[in-house]
């Protein structure tokens, strides 16, 4: 198991400076979680639901007020060097990045901190500068960066210790459309290598797109863990129908939601049964690439979670 959470409860202190007792606020209220090896994990849930607290926990920054997280083995807290030196971290936005050094800079002073040989962490930045599609500003100040480009170095930066597992915490803020679809193709291959891969996400159609695997935290809880395939499954309340046209379906009984996306009717409707009448509908009108599909992670997530926090 890469990751083994049992009944992680953290609690904060609200207000600061003199006031001694602010109010206590649970980020995580006894949350349980496996990760084995090799897995891509999803972790989602609306803002405050308690993920960035689990990670910081998983990546020692933050000690747990009560129960146990286990990271490849070992424990977050009597094993928090062992722990560090099998992980990579990569949070989003601009933090923890220092502009007066270059992209190459940045990486072999990580490869010290990981106490890489000299030789070896040489070789080790440049091929993370090239995979990373960096090689060409490998020698620009990371202040004079993009903001995608930033995300890049971050990305570089926590590969560099050649980590067993990789915590990404909401990884694609920032970046365009472009190096997303390259990020995602990114975390197949770190998968392929054999590494196991933590991702905290807002974004439905990335979560569905590379996890095996994702996890709905609400409240510092687990509300569920299952495929994303396996999810939409069970929430099999409503069944989906899409299709290329402008024809209202709305009076057909059982149909409750209607939405056009590029051109394309999605039909929410109640089973199978009312899926069943709007494809005959459309098929008997001639409509083409008629097709029913199952719920998208988006709408399992809205259904279990409800709109709440989904406004980011
Ligand atoms: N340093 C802190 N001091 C006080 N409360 C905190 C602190 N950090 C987090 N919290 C609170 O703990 C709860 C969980 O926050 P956390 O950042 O873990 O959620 P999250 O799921 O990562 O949210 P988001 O999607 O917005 O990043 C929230 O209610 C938050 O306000």
């Amino acid at each position: 198991m890469s990751v083994r959470v049992r009944n992680l409860v953290r609690t904060y202190r609200k207000g600061k400076g003199w006031r001694p007792r602010g109010e206590e606020v649970t980020a995580l209220a006894g949350l349980t979680l496996d990760v084995p090896a090799n897995e891509v994990h999803g972790l989602l849930g609306p803002n405050g639901a308690g993920k960035t607290t689990l990670c910081k926990i998983l990546s020692t920054i933050l000690l747990p007020t009560s129960g146990t997280a286990e990271v490849l083995g070992h424990d977050v807290v009597a094993d928090a060097a062992e722990v560090r030196a099998h992980i990579g971290i990569v949070f989003g936005g601009e933090r923890g990045l220092y502009g007066k050094l270059t992209a190459r800079q940045t990486l072999r002073y990580w490869a010290s901190l990981y106490k890489i040989p000299d030789a070896r962490a040489k070789a080790r930045a440049d091929e993370l500068l090239s995979r990373l599609g960096l090689d060409g500003k490998a020698d620009d100040l990371v202040e004079t960066f993009s903001r995608g480009m930033k995300q890049r170095v971050h990305l570089a930066r926590g590969l560099v210790g050649d980590p067993k597992l990789i915590l990404f915490d909401e990884p694609t803020t920032g970046m365009d459309p472009v190096a997303a679809r390259d990020f995602r193709a990114l975390i197949g291959e770190l998968r392929d290598e054999g590494r196991t891969i933590l991702i905290t996400t807002h974004d439905m159609d990335e979560a569905e797109a590379v996890c095996d695997r994702v996890t709905l935290i609400d409240k510092g809880g687990v509300l569920a863990t299952e495929s994303p395939r396996g999810l939409a499954e069970m929430s099999g309340l409503h069944r989906w129908v899409e299709a290329e046209t402008t024809l209202d379906v709305t009076a057909i009984p059982g149909v409750l939601h209607t939405e056009t996306r590029n051109g394309v009717l999605r039909v929410k409707t109640t089973d199978d049964r009312s899926a069943r009448a709007v494809l005959d509908f459309l098929l008997d009108r001639g409509v083409r690439s008629v097709r029913a599909v199952p719920p998208r992670l988006e709408d399992v997530y809205l259904d279990l979670i409800g709109r709440r926090g989904m406004e980011v």
